[in-house]
């Protein structure tokens, strides 16, 4: 599947600016006061920023590899990768970090990359069970690993800021594919490196 660069019309954007000065209407606040004259424009182009995942193509980025490695077959882990989405529920802020490692078989890819895969499904609306099964899965099926272990920790503003309001609570999600779902010492190893 290619990138897919969707051109929006002025007709869309008005309509999107309009919903967001409905919205300050709906939490009792004047789109026409002076500060948020600007405000509508700033949160569409916003939108676009956090959500520019659809727009990205993560299977993409891993096509580039490098099988020149001086032989090197042990696990390859990129720890604390940091992002951000939003919960497909609440669109409230998922802030969190990502460790992403794999088992080449015979190429590795550039690290920049894994981290790209991260940012470009982060940035949708998202459950974190979700963003953590696309990121394994995307990887597993371009690179044809021996195994793929992806773990994320993230925060939610929908249980800290409103909700249940519980700040301080993190959600952990991983998943293990390959040698690290079917070798308890592989995993061991992994979750060891991640430093769990
Ligand atoms: N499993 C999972 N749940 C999530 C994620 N993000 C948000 N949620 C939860 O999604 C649920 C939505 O539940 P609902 O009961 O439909 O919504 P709600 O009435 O706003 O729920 P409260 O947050 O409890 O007020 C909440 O429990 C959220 O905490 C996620 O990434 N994974
Ligand atoms: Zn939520």
């Amino acid at each position: 599947m290619a990138a897919t660069h969707r051109e929006r019309t002025e007709e869309e954007r008005e309509r999107a600016k309009e919903a967001v000065r409905e919205l300050i209407r709906w939490v009792g606040d004047d789109p026409e006061r002076e500060g948020l004259l600007d405000t509508p424009r700033r949160v569409v182009d916003a939108y676009l920023e956090y959500f520019q995942g659809y727009e990205q193509c993560p299977e993409e980025y891993l096509t580039r590899t490098f099988e020149q490695v001086g032989g090197y077959d042990e696990i390859v882990l990129l720890r604390d990768i940091p992002f951000h989405s939003h919960c497909e529920h609440h669109m409230a802020p998922i802030i969190g970090k990502a460790h992403v490692g794999y088992l080449p078989t015979d190429r590795v890819v550039g690290i920049s990359k894994l981290a790209r895969v991260v940012q470009a499904y982060a940035k949708r609306l998202q459950v974190q069970e979700r963003l953590t099964a696309e990121i394994a899965d995307c990887i597993q099926k371009v690179l044809e690993p021996q195994g793929v272990a992806v773990v994320v920790e993230a925060t939610h503003a929908c249980m800290t800021c409103r909700g249940v309001e519980t700040p301080g609570v993190t959600m952990t999600t991983s998943r293990m594919m390959g040698v690290f779902r079917e070798d308890d010492k592989a995993r061991s190893e992994v979750i060891k490196l991640i430093g769990f």
